[in-house]
């Protein structure tokens, strides 16, 4: 239960010990729970120190307030941030709290055996994302490890069902694909993303939500000559005849990563397998540490 200051921390502060503001604390918005205990603070100055810093009080707060040893550590936690935090505004929601768990992206990478991170797969229509990774699925899957794929046109048939293939829509599409990627890493997973993701800014800022290395770019470099030859869907087909509009790589720009992690080129007459292909992206992964616990 998170507990807003003004009414809700105000009936708080009256019912429980009463907590002390530093200057330092006061200066980052975060009250501090003194150590010798919590004696002694008149509840008008309490709840003038909440109001003023705009604190929150969540939870494990509220039960670090009640008393013991172990208490007290969880207090020390308060004054580190983990208990006590500010309340924020993100886009159109306000008055949001970030609510912390004491069981960790780490522990769950220990559960696992490996780290969570993002394969972002990019490439044109038929330049073989899905079947990449299908294979690299099946290939870390045969060693233990838990993937999971979020496909463009799979992921477009539910959650991103709303959008189209105009340039704003797929923006969107790609900052959600981005978020939803990121929640498997946290979990712990080897999410394989793979999409077409057209525009560089858009796939820089699925890159930006990650940390540094956990975002691992995979370009499936092939012509768009191999691709419309391959057509497996019949799409170029109907996108060269005008029945589709704004098709990618015909009316529709791609702009190629400028650098990226891994680049998988397929030219003709020179086509890896795509257990190959897979092959050297899970060779990134062991070099890279992701398949070894956190
Ligand atoms: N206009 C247009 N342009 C490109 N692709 C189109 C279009 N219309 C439908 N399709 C089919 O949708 C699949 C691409 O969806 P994505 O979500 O990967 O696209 S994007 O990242 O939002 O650009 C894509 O799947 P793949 O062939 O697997 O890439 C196509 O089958
Ligand atoms: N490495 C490869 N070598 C030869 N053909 C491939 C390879 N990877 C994929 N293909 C073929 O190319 C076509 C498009 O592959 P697909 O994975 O559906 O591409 P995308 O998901 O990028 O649209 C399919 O017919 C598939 O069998």
């Amino acid at each position: 239960m998170a507990l807003a200051a003004g009414g809700a921390g105000r009936s708080l502060v009256s019912r429980r010990p009463p907590v002390a503001e530093s200057p330092a604390a006061a200066a980052l918005g975060l009250l501090r729970i003194p150590r010798r205990g919590l004696r002694g603070w008149g509840k008008g100055g309490i709840a003038a120190a909440m109001e003023g810093s705009r604190t929150y009080m969540n939870d494990s707060a509220e039960d670090a307030v009640g008393g013991g040893e172990g208490a007290l550590r969880s207090k020390v936690d308060c004054v580190n941030g983990s208990g006590l935090r500010r309340m924020s505004n993100v886009g159109n929601s306000s008055n949001i709290l970030w609510h912390k768990c004491s069981v960790e992206k780490a522990d769950r990478e220990q559960l696992l055996r490996q780290k969570g991170c993002v394969i972002w797969v990019t490439g044109l229509s038929g330049s073989g994302k899905s079947t990449l990774a299908c294979a690299l699925a099946r290939g870390l899957h045969a060693r233990g490890k838990l993937t999971y794929i979020l496909d463009g046109d799979n992921v477009r048939h539910g959650l991103n069902s709303d959008l189209s293939f105009k340039a704003e829509d797929r923006a969107e599409n790609i900052r959600r694909m981005g978020e939803v990627a990121k929640l498997f890493a946290d979990a712990g997973v080897i999410c394989i993303a793979s999409l077409i993701s057209p525009y560089r800014k858009d796939r820089e800022l699925c890159r930006s939500l990650l940390k540094e290395g956990e975002f691992i770019e995979v370009f499936m470099d092939v012509p768009l000559s191999i691709c419309e030859s391959r057509d497996p869907k019949g799409l170029y087909k109907l996108a060269r005849a005008g029945k589709i509009r704004g098709f990618t790589g015909i009316d529709d720009p791609y702009e190629p990563p400028l650098s990226c992690e891994i680049v998988l080129e397929q030219k003709d007459g020179s086509c890896a397998s795509p257990d190959r292909l897979a092959g050297r992206v899970i060779s990134y992964l062991e070099e890279k540490g992701y398949l070894s616990p956190a």
